[in-house]
């Protein structure tokens, strides 16, 4: 990708955040590295720069010194990865801001998980749309910033509309612990990332609600499956769902208590189905109504996820949806 051979592609990722600056730790511990990380707050870049750690994303952690910070966008000019780590919602303006400053050449990456809450639109279509010309990816899957940035093995999937631009860029963001796979799925790899929000927030209810070990693993496998035809009805892979991004990420959240949308879900869980999201971003909270009125729209079979966003809008508690769901017709699995 590189016209230089003594360094590596020029890569920046836009959005400070927890994972965008994970991801722009590995990418800087690379050989070779070319990395900017692009804070939309000046005093974020200038502290990860005094300091090497950007305390509010990843608390006690040092980032490599080969990591540049900045919150100028014309370090976009000559970019040749640019990385979108910023929550879902904000995608489009986000879009908007940066684009003009992207270099024509660059490839765009969503690192997000969820879809435009207005349109329903998935993130590479925003892309696609706002920033035309741009070979536009996703990168998705099991691992948290945290565990990404400290250095503990990861393996997460990167998708391109074009296979051999996908092996590019998982060769240019892979490390000796954080592993790319490469996919021609963007449409699959991105709903994973986007429905095991919803379904960890189911499998925190079920925890929340002392529901017990027997119904979680239930919901995995039943939200498994209402992914795999929502997956499949919007033109994705079904063995897409079987893999990093579907069950693996499913898996991971579903179950370890570093999720945001697993503890969303543990209180309302315990509150009988009230509250609100706090300060953090759950993104699962977004992509639950969104996922149930498309999957109304294209005649999909959602319990699981039409449940949870009923619960989160306050139109049901936990008790009647424990009573609905367990009450539907037999069918076979
Ligand atoms: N954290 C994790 O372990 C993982 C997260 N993800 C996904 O990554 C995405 C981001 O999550 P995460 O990093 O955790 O979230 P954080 O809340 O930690 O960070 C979000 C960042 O986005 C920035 N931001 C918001 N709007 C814009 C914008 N318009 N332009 C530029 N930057 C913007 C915020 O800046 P400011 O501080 O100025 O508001 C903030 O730095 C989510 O979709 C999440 O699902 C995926 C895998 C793992
Ligand atoms: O997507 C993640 C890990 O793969 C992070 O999950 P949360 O957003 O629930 O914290």
């Amino acid at each position: 990708m590189s016209g230089n051979p003594r360094i590596g592609p020029k890569i920046v990722v836009v959005g400070a955040g927890a994972f965008g600056t994970a991801l722009a730790a590995v990418a800087a511990a690379r050989e070779k590295a070319n990395v900017t990380l692009l804070a939309r707050r000046e005093e974020v870049a200038a502290e990860c720069r005094q300091t090497g750690r950007n305390e509010a994303a990843l608390p006690g952690i040092s980032l490599p010194a080969s990591l540049a910070f900045s919150s100028d966008m014309a370090v976009l000019v000559d970019a040749e990865i640019v990385l979108f780590a910023m929550p879902s919602q904000a995608h489009r303006d986000a879009a908007r801001s940066y684009g003009p400053a992207i270099s024509s050449n660059a490839t765009i990456v969503t690192c997000a998980k969820g879809m435009e809450q207005s349109t329903g639109r998935l993130l590479t279509d925003v892309l696609d749309e706002e920033l035309p010309g741009h070979s536009i990816g996703v990168l998705s899957g099991p691992g948290f910033a945290t565990d990404i940035a400290k250095g503990l093995p990861t393996a997460m999937v990167i998708a391109a509309p074009d296979t051999e631009i996908a092996t590019e860029l998982a060769e240019a963001l892979s490390g000796r612990t954080f592993r790319l796979y490469p996919s021609g799925d963007r449409i699959g790899v991105q709903l994973g990332g986007a429905l095991k929000n919803v379904l960890a927030i189911a499998c925190g209810i079920v925890e929340g609600a002392g529901l017990g070990d027997s119904a979680r693993a239930a919901l995995i496998s039943r939200g498994l499956a209402e992914m795999s035809r929502f997956v499949v009805a919007r033109g994705g892979e079904p063995e897409t769902v079987r893999g990093l991004s579907g069950l693996g990420d499913l898996v991971l959240t579903a179950t370890s208590h570093q999720s945001r949308n697993l503890r969303f879900g543990i209180a309302l869980g315990k509150n009988g189905g009230a509250g609100e999201p706090g300060g953090e971003l759950v993104e699962g909270a977004f992509a639950a109504s969104v996922a149930a009125r498309v999957a109304r729209e294209l005649g999909i079979d959602m319990p699981i996820t039409e449940a949870v966003a009923a619960i989160i809008d306050g139109k049901l508690d936990v008790a009647t949806a424990l009573e609905q769901l367990m009450s539907r017709p037999i069918t076979q699995e």
